[in-house]
């Protein structure tokens, strides 16, 4: 998943420093940051409707969207997909130290 994740994110930011004519990422670099937060809360809007009417199908779809956007948000504001990876893990670690903990108090 990361490699797919890192591929595409690697994809977009080669199409911003290297524009594409025909390329949908393109268009929303040159639109700028108010038309890409739009896409993303439109996605994210799509996203709520496919759950609430329990299409799973559309929802893999809608979720694919969003996350295509929100990496196409981060490259705009030059944020390293790399930074979401730490944080992920940093609350993985934060997690799993929550649960140590738990099961410490439990005994
Ligand atoms: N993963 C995606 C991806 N996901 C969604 N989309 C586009 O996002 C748009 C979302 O659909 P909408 O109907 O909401 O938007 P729209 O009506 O087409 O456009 P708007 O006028 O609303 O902005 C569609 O045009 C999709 O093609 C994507 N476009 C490109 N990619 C990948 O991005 C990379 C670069 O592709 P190009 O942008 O074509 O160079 C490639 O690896 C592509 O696979």
């Amino acid at each position: 998943m990361t490699d797919i994740l890192r591929a595409l994110y690697e994809t977009i930011v080669d199409r911003k420093n290297n524009p594409v004519a025909e390329s949908y990422t393109n268009y929303l670099f040159t639109k700028g940051e108010d038309k890409i937060l739009k896409k993303v809360g439109e996605e994210a809007t799509e996203v709520l409707i496919a759950a609430k009417n329990n299409d799973k199908e559309e929802l893999v779809y809608e979720i694919a969207d969003l996350t295509f956007h929100c990496l196409v948000l981060l490259a705009e504001k030059g944020i390293a997909l790399e930074d979401v990876k730490k944080e992920l893990e940093r609350r993985q670690g934060k997690l799993s130290k929550t649960a140590d903990r738990k099961e410490i108090e439990s005994l």
